[in-house]
């Protein structure tokens, strides 16, 4: 890797600042899934391991007018961290002042604080000012003043320039590393698009096509096949002049998407048959229907047909990677076609698989086979913005080695 990372910093006594992604469902003042949180272990176990003072820093939600800020406090992530560390977390219910200062000066060599959630540095005095969303200069050198090194492990964060990481970083020059689950991330996802085994196949689904035809753009220089499910098919339906029904459809892409399938040749694999419904709703009439959509129907899962087509596109792949439901996950009627793709993901054991963004990892997770799979990323918008082949600025405002 061309930049620092941890191993590269001196850590024996030192107040190590690290970025971290916390931002993780908390529901009742309980943490739900702590992937995230498990994810950044093995840095701030190196770094207390090798007599670093761990500062963490982290956002959570978004908070917009003081009323949020309650709700989004990370005190509960602490109480996990600490029952997976086994160790006690000091938590700073602050993100700046003597009350923070005091508790980084009373460390000792091996110590774990956490600081409040980062994004309560974007309202003061009930004004959205975003300081920390908005990379406040102040606000990153003032942070970067409370240790002597910095460690930047939330990948999940990466596509955000935010004061607790560009910030923290770009005061800090020659002293900002990535940890290794930055490494991690950017290994699996980088080896994968500029240098994958193949054939490689892309999955994309989900209904943003908009947020997503950039991805598309980029992996059809680099993919083998671009599977397309979800909401997003339709678009790329009407591309085809295909009936769409009451589906999902970007009128204002539908253009890009003929450009896409026009350079695409035979590389863009689209469902062959949808499971419709007469209402968005869980227990609207359903039916399997192939090729065009009916008014007054629309299609909110793949059909079964589709499901053996990706299947047959998928099974001799050696590189995959996956980013979006191919339906509407969240109702059970519509979440078979989404399943079925995780599920065989699990089989595909000779092959490196990869999968990104909430859905499709809550799928896998679902369905038992998160194990099976090579890689799953804690990063939604980041690995996405990463297949993009856009520059993360979290990880562009590393020290170069
Ligand atoms: N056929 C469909 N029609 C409408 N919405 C869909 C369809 N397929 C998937 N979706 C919705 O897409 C959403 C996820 O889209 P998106 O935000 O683009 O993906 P991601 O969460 O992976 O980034 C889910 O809420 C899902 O219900
Ligand atoms: O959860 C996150 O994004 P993701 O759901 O796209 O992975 C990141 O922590 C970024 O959070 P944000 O989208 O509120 O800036």
């Amino acid at each position: 890797m061309a930049k620092l990372t941890v191993e590269d910093l001196p850590l024996e006594g030192k107040k190590v600042l690290m970025r971290v992604d916390f931002n993780v469902p908390i529901k009742d003042g309980v943490v739900g899934d702590d992937n995230r949180i498990v994810a950044a272990l093995p840095t701030i176990k190196y770094v207390i391991d090798h007599g670093g003072r761990a500062i963490l820093f982290s956002h959570l939600g978004r908070i917009k007018k003081e009323e949020d800020k309650p709700g989004l406090s990370l005190r509960p992530v602490a109480e996990r961290l600490s029952n997976l560390l086994n160790k006690p977390v000091t938590f700073v219910p602050v993100t700046e002042g003597k009350q923070l200062e005091d508790a980084i000066d009373n460390m000792k060599n091996g110590d774990v604080l956490l600081v409040q959630n980062t994004r309560y540095e974007d309202v003061k005095d009930g004004e959205y000012v975003k300081r920390e969303s908005g990379n406040d200069p102040e606000l990153g050198k003032y942070w970067a003043s409370l240790g002597d090194v910095f460690v930047n492990d939330a990948f999940g964060t990466a596509h955000r320039k935010h004061a607790s990481n560009v910030g923290i970083a770009t005061n800090m020059p020659g002293k900002a590393a990535a940890g290794y689950l930055m490494e991690k991330e950017i290994k699996f996802l980088g080896d994968a698009v500029d240098n994958p085994e193949r054939p490689f196949v892309a999955i994309l689904g989900g209904a943003k096509v908009s947020d997503k035809i950039g991805v598309i753009d980029n992996l059809l220089d680099k993919a083998d096949k671009i599977i397309i499910g979800g909401g997003m098919a339709y678009t790329f339906y009407a591309a085809k002049g295909i009936k769409v029904g009451n589906s999902l459809v970007e009128k204002d892409k539908i253009d890009v998407a003929k450009q896409i399938l026009d350079k695409a040749g035979d590389k863009i694999v689209l469902p062959i048959d949808n499971v419709v419904a007469d209402k968005f709703n869980n227990d609207a009439d359903t039916k399997v229907v192939e090729g065009d959509i009916d008014d007054g129907w629309m299609a909110l899962d793949i059909g079964p047909k589709s499901v053996k087509e990706f299947e047959d596109v998928l099974k001799d792949a050696k590189t995959v990677v996956w980013n979006g439901p191919m339906g509407v996950f969240e109702m059970p009627n519509f979440a078979k076609g989404t399943l079925e793709i995780g599920k065989f993901l699990g089989t595909l054991t000779d092959a490196t698989t990869i999968v990104g963004g909430g859905d499709s990892t809550a799928a896998v997770k679902e369905l038992g086979v998160a194990d099976k799979l090579t890689h799953i990323s804690t990063g939604g918008g980041a690995s996405l913005t990463y297949l993009e082949g856009k520059e993360l600025p979290g990880i562009a405002a590393i020290s170069d080695k």
